[in-house]
């Protein structure tokens, strides 16, 4: 895991829920993880894990009957402090910029209504999805909606403001942009789109930016070209990116870091080359298991896993993985839900993030699996 790069985002006990008439939905149920400063985490995991709630959730854009429960998302503010300058801040949001501690501020305690969430929102972290039509208005020309962005975030005039909408749009590879400037969404294709979705999510220069399955809609060559350019403006900026992907090729080719979602739970979280070779949680084993693989582990049986995801009405008590997994320890792994632990590697040093009652305690991994009478305890 790469320790040394500081964090920029980190997430601690993340609960969002659903309020339906049919129960409470714990769709992120404990989430931790961490994004460092111009590095990429993907985030993995089998449909309605969490993935997508806990980015909206990191944005406060979960919208009722959903609601973040507890937990923090830790941002670090940077030198200029811009989201500080948000204007009319409220009591709510004074009262958050006053308790960040160390530099990071608890983006949940802000007003979500308020000046400083909306700050936030596209001048320090931005989001697209893989719809880009979430984000652009199908009724205002692509320039219009971008240069009003920028101008919503930065003191500009219009004049301004377009001629930084058109550096944008040639910037993420949109041709003729002037003349795009002008264009709607109908007249672009799936690619320029999204392309165009980008240029805005990107217009004010965030931090991070958070892409929610970005390719998935798209053909094989334009997704290999989107996430080409994410890569290129992410090391223009010195951006990181935080990839919500169902694709572990996609994950192997621009990751730094995994994190491994298992029903509402980051089970594991690793640098790449870590998660391939050596993965630990059961559940990473069974997913990298059930891909096809090419190379040398190429020959090796390709196992399902085992069961469904349980929906989040009827979590299992404990481990929400012991019910599908191989190594689950009985009158143990269906009573305790294993804490966050850290995991050290074959040279000694803590290399990983894992929540398995297999791995008790980073000494621990050094003497092997832990036995059901101690993880009982
Ligand atoms: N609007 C909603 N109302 C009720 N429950 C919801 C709502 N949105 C999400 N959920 C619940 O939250 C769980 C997590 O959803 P989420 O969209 O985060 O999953 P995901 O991992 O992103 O899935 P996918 O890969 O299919 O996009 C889902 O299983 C669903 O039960």
């Amino acid at each position: 895991m790469p320790g040394e790069v500081p964090p920029l985002l980190s997430v601690r006990g993340l609960r969002t829920g659903f309020d339906l008439d049919e129960g409470h939905v714990r769709a992120v149920d404990g989430v931790d993880l961490t994004v460092r400063s111009g590095h990429t985490l993907c985030v993995v995991g089998e449909s309605g894990c969490g993935k997508s709630i806990t980015a909206r959730s990191i944005l406060q854009l979960v919208e009722r009957p959903g609601r973040i429960i507890e937990g923090q998302v830790l941002y670090r503010l940077g030198q200029d402090h811009r989201l500080l300058k948000a204007p009319h801040p409220s009591r709510q949001d004074r009262a958050a910029v006053r308790a960040a501690t160390d530099g990071m501020l608890d983006l949940t305690r802000l007003d979500p209504k308020g000046t400083a969430i909306r700050a936030v929102r596209g001048s320090e972290i931005a989001m697209i999805f893989q719809e880009p039509m979430v984000s652009l208005s199908p009724v205002h020309t692509i320039g219009h909606q971008i240069a009003e962005n920028i101008r919503t975030h930065e003191e500009v005039t219009k004049k301004e403001a377009r001629e930084r909408t058109i550096d944008e749009l040639r910037r993420v590879g949109i041709p003729r942009p002037e003349r795009r400037f002008d264009s709607y969404t109908f007249q672009l294709s799936g690619g320029m789109r999204q392309r165009a979705m980008i240029a805005m999510a990107l217009a004010c220069r965030p931090k991070l930016l958070i892409a929610d399955e970005p390719t998935t809609a798209l053909d094989v060559t334009t997704q290999a070209q989107i996430l080409e350019l994410i890569q290129e403006l992410q090391e223009q900026f010195d951006m990181a990116v935080m990839l919500i992907t169902h694709d572990l090729g996609v994950v192997a080719e621009v990751a730094d870091e995994v994190a491994v979602m298992y029903l509402g739970l980051v089970v594991e979280q690793c640098g790449v080359d870590d998660l391939f070779h050596d993965p630990r949680h059961p559940y990473t084993k069974a997913l990298l298991d059930s891909i096809p693989t090419v190379g040398p582990r190429a020959k090796r049986r390709l196992t399902a896993i085992r069961g469904m995801v349980p929906h989040p009405y009827d979590r299992p008590v404990g481990c929400p993985f012991h019910t599908r997994c191989v190594s689950a320890m009985p009158g143990v792994c269906d009573a305790v839900v294993p804490p966050t632990q850290a995991v050290t590697g074959p040279d000694g040093t803590v290399d990983r993030a894992v929540r398995c009652l297999l791995y008790d305690s980073a000494e621990s991994v050094r003497r092997g699996p832990i036995t059901a009478g101690e993880a009982g305890r």
